[in-house]
């Protein structure tokens, strides 16, 4: 799925209205209907109380308008507050109309912001995709009193105040939701963490708008849900052999950190590779064999870290990071791997490599070995891990910048990890992830993308960005199986693994 700008969205009201040959009343009735039937489904008419609607002058307070209307056709109990403006837009003059006297109208000024009891069940339609500058004045003193009140606020497509697709200034005046009722497709500002605290949770209504429209549009962000992955893992053949899947090579570990290489390897193992072999240090030899039997082992000659670079030559994809440590000797085997990937004797392309973890945190003191990384190089840094790849970010649409800018500079497949982790490619596209949960902030979940992510770039039948999208996916849905499982606070990294088989199975089922 597609995310589009404000103004493109704009656009799409637009050519659906033109499409389907509908006013935009209709479309705006199609919104309220949405929003209202969202709102029935989550708020009993017994237990919602009196809703207070906050309607402002243009479309987003048109659709405030409908949705009283429709509330109270539906008998919740339902008032409206109008924010005063000098024009107001034609839909919302003509769903002014069409509200009767049975729902209490008043106008909002500084001296009379409406009464709100704590709890009050409050519908923010003051502003949408509109939002020309940041609120001040009286929306300012609203936003604040709304605040204060401790009302439980449902905001109509964003949160007043904030902005779709771009920062506002810090402090200025923003909503905060417990739910956000969006129309056709989520909007960026949705999946930013510096914004989880006005958007609450959100949803997306279907209101039938123009697939040729979105299918067309030009957009660098992409939202990762099922359709997205649909038929990127091909189904196996029933000739297949353990060589058509590719043979793994995974460098983890050291002493203290070999759980990061096993969970690593057990990932890489459910995610369909063919053969692996790890390159664990001296000290892992026994716990790396007796907990990961069906993989193959070479052990470092040195006892506590990995100091040696195997012979690539029988690799189809290299994964190094997990548990490694920083040590000089390891920084070495980075360093040759960088080299001998490039140039891989009798290969067409550079070895596919994922680097995770402390790989990174290498890479980010010695930044002129950026310059080595294969094209398709796939890294998996976490924030932290990001800004010692780059500079500190002043906020998460700068991040997002660093992010595009690094992959495109760099031509490599940068998974940045968090609540919507985000795969940036070379060719400038940002792709949020859509599964997952918060019980996967757990120790040793990263390292189990890593050894996934191992697995699916040794399959050459994946290209490789539609490999890491599909690894990312399946990844957090392995998760959400788990999380179903243990609950958010029981999940433990190992329960990711166990469920990475069904969620792959999944994936490869969509349609
Ligand atoms: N497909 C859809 O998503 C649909 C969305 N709908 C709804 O329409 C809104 C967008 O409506 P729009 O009329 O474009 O804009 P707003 O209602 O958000 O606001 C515009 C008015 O607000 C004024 N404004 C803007 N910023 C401020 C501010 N900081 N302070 C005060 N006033 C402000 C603006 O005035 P200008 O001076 O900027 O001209 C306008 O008067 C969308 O979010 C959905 O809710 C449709 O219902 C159909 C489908
Ligand atoms: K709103």
């Amino acid at each position: 799925m597609i995310l589009l700008t404000a103004a493109q969205t704009r656009e799409l009201d637009q050519a659906t209205i033109e499409e389907q040959n509908i006013t935009s009343a209709e479309l705006m009735e199609r919104a309220a209907e949405s929003f209202v039937q969202w709102f029935r489904g989550r708020y009993a008419t017994a237990s919602a109380g009196e809703i207070l609607v906050l309607c402002g002058p243009g479309n987003n307070g048109g659709d405030g308008l409908a949705a009283a209307r429709l509330l109270q056709q539906a008998h919740y109990a339902v008032r409206v507050a109008l924010l005063p403006a000098e024009q107001h837009s034609a839909d919302w003059r003509h769903n002014r109309q069409r509200l009767t006297a049975a729902v209490p109208v008043t106008d909002i000024s500084a001296a009379h912001l409406p009464h709100i009891a704590p709890h009050t069940l409050v519908v923010d339609a003051l502003f949408g995709t509109g939002l020309s500058r940041p609120l001040e004045g009286l929306p300012a003193a609203l936003v604040a009193h709304l605040a204060a009140a401790d009302a439980r606020v449902v905001a109509v497509d964003i949160p007043s105040g904030l902005f779709a697709d771009a920062p506002q200034p810090a402090d200025s005046a923003v909503v905060r939701a417990e739910h956000t009722v969006s129309f056709g497709l989520p909007k960026l500002a949705f999946l930013l963490p510096q914004n989880a605290k006005f958007v609450g949770e959100w949803h997306v209504g279907d209101i039938g708008l123009s697939q040729q429209f979105i299918a067309n549009a030009a957009s660098p962000w992409h939202y990762t849900d099922a359709a997205a992955v649909a038929g990127s893992l091909p189904p196996r053949s029933r000739f297949s052999h353990k060589g058509t899947f590719g043979h793994a090579l995974l460098l983890a570990g050291s002493r203290g950190k070999m759980g990061a290489a096993v969970l690593a390897a057990g990932a890489c193992q459910r995610g369909g590779a063919g053969l692996l072999t790890a390159r664990v240090p001296g000290c892992g030899y026994d716990i790396f064999q007796i907990s990961v039997p069906e993989a193959m082992c070479l052990p470092d000659p040195q006892p506590d870290v990995i100091s040696e670079l195997p012979d690539l030559t029988p690799y189809q994809a290299v994964g190094i990071g997990p548990g490694l440590g920083q040590e000089a000797a390891s920084l070495a085997v980075l360093r040759q791997l960088l080299r001998d990937s490039a140039a891989a004797p009798g290969r067409s392309q550079p070895m596919p490599l994922i680097i995770d973890a402390d790989a990174l945190n290498l890479l980010g003191q010695h930044r002129e070995l950026l310059d080595l990384l294969p094209e398709n190089t796939v890294l998996t840094p976490h924030p932290k891990e990001f800004e010692r790849l780059t500079e500190p970010a002043r906020d998460d649409y700068h991040r997002l910048e660093l992010l595009r800018d690094f992959a495109q500079r760099h031509r490599s497949l940068v998974v940045l990890k968090g609540a919507y982790s985000c795969l940036a490619t070379p060719g400038g596209e940002l792709h949020f992830n859509s599964t997952g949960n918060p019980g996967m902030a757990t120790g040793g979940s990263g390292d189990v993308l890593t050894g996934l992510l191992l697995a699916l770039r040794a399959d050459a039948r994946l290209l490789p960005a539609d490999a890491v999208r599909l690894g990312v996916y399946a990844h957090g849905m392995a998760g959400d199986l788990a999380a179903h499982e243990t609950g958010e606070a029981g999940l433990i990294a190992g329960d990711i693994v166990r469920q990475l088989g069904p969620a792959l199975s999944r994936c490869s089922h969509l349609i």
